[in-house]
């Protein structure tokens, strides 16, 4: 049950792709318990909020304006799902005015500020808990990515075993947005629509089929979304082109990594650890994948990386290097809508007894985007 003696919190974007996600967690996890929700809307100021399990009837009311400052800088604390445009527009006015809530936020607008913390509590609750001590007010979810590499092979990178790596992704249509899911599927609607009267024949040509198909990839899908034809193919670059032939989701992997482990260059007493690689789309739904060969500091045995990343918190789990448990446990459709970060394939490299490989799988909704977020909103109210 809400009580007056909740500290007020408002909810930017809670209908959104992220925000939903949200919303579920924090209702499945009794979080509007602790909390009086005040819900904002860009489009329908006036209307009414939504009735969320564990809310106090009727304490919600109407929805607010996203864009009222006045009445946005009376809270306490701001949670932002709403994007970074939202993010840019309204962050830097609220603080012009003076506003020193906290603001917890999934776009990544404000997650490379100097006065920022990159949110990830099963990896880097003393740099949070030593944010909030000194004054820090802005608290951004990380890239999905890096925040679902970071909880699988945490135990690695925790104890400053990790020199350096890379990581190869294969990441999900749902970085892209809702309407990037759909166009996926819409898409594998057209391509099997082409030669639905070829697949009832089982003597009909393969070739023939996949010429048809391939015709269908170049002239007859709908790619408004991303461009090119995902289904049935692959997209070898996402985000913004750096100009140095690096992707800017590539970019992230290194700095957001740094920042959220606190070894940022210069550092006192940690190493900067260098990670790059090359990011993916693929045509799985929600969870997104990577490939790593991480150079270890210490030549570790297989059972003592498989012991550390295991116990290193409660979400990341080891999967034995076999074909039938990789193929079980080890994929998208195993760790969509959990909160479990799978992670496998770990063996010594051909290169040395420091180098390992190690895939990983993580529902890019969940740790990738909303848990973190959630997590740090009870952490705020002092209930983590
Ligand atoms: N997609 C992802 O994988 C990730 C996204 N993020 C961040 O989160 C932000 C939000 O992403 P995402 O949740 O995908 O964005 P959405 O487009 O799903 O939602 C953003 C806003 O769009 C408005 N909206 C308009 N039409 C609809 C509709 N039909 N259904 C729902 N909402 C609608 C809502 O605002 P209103 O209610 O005010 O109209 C909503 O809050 C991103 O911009 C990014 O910064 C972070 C990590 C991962
Ligand atoms: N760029 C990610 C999704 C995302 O929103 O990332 P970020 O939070 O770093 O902008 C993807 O496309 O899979």
């Amino acid at each position: 049950m809400t009580t007056a003696a909740n500290p007020s919190v408002g909810l930017v974007g809670w209908r959104g792709m992220v925000g939903s996600v949200l919303m579920h967690r924090m209702q499945e996890e009794g979080d509007f318990a602790t909390i009086n929700p005040v819900f904002f809307s860009t489009s329908n100021a006036g209307g009414a909020a939504p009735t969320l399990a564990g809310t106090a009837e009727g304490s919600t009311g109407k929805l607010e304006n996203a864009f009222d400052i006045e009445t946005l800088a009376k809270l306490p604390i701001i949670v932002t799902a709403q994007g970074g445009d939202y993010t840019k527009q309204v962050h830097g006015e609220l603080r012009s005015r003076g506003w020193d809530g906290l603001w917890i936020d999934a776009a990544s607008t404000l997650r490379m500020n100097d006065d920022s913390i990159i949110v990830l509590d099963p990896i880097n609750r003393d740099v949070i808990d030593e944010g909030l001590s000194s004054g820090v007010k802005d608290y951004i979810g990380g890239n999905c990515t890096v925040s679902c590499m970071l909880m699988g092979l945490g135990g690695l990178f925790k104890n400053n075993l990790v020199e350096w790596g890379t990581s190869m992704t294969y990441q999900a249509a749902s970085g892209g947005g809702a309407r990037h899911m759909r166009e996926l599927l819409n898409q594998f609607g057209t391509l099997n629509n082409e030669v639905s009267s070829e697949l009832e024949d089982p003597a009909s040509a393969i070739l023939e089929i996949d010429r048809k198909v391939l015709a269908a990839q170049r002239t007859g899908v709908d790619a408004t979304q991303f461009g090119v034809p995902l289904a049935g193919s692959l997209i070898p670059w996402i985000d913004a082109d750096l100009g140095n032939g690096q992707s800017k989701e590539e970019w992230k992997a290194g700095v957001e990594t740094n920042k959220i482990l606190g070894t940022g260059k210069g550092t006192e007493g940690k190493d900067h650890i260098a990670m790059d690689g090359l990011c993916v789309r693929i045509g799985a739904m929600r969870s997104h994948s990577q490939a790593l060969t991480l150079k270890l500091r210490e030549d570790l045995s297989v059972a003592d990386i498989e012991k550390l990343l295991d116990t290193d918190n409660e979400w990341a789990k080891v999967v034995p290097n076999t074909k039938e448990a990789s193929m079980a446990d080890l994929t998208p459709v195993a760790a969509s809508g959990t909160l479990d970060i799978p992670v496998g394939r770990i063996r010594k490299l051909e290169m040395g007894p420091e180098y390992i490989s190690a895939f990983t799988v993580g529902d890019q909704l969940l740790w990738g985007a909303a848990e973190p977020l959630r997590r740090m909103l009870k952490i705020a109210t002092g209930t983590l």
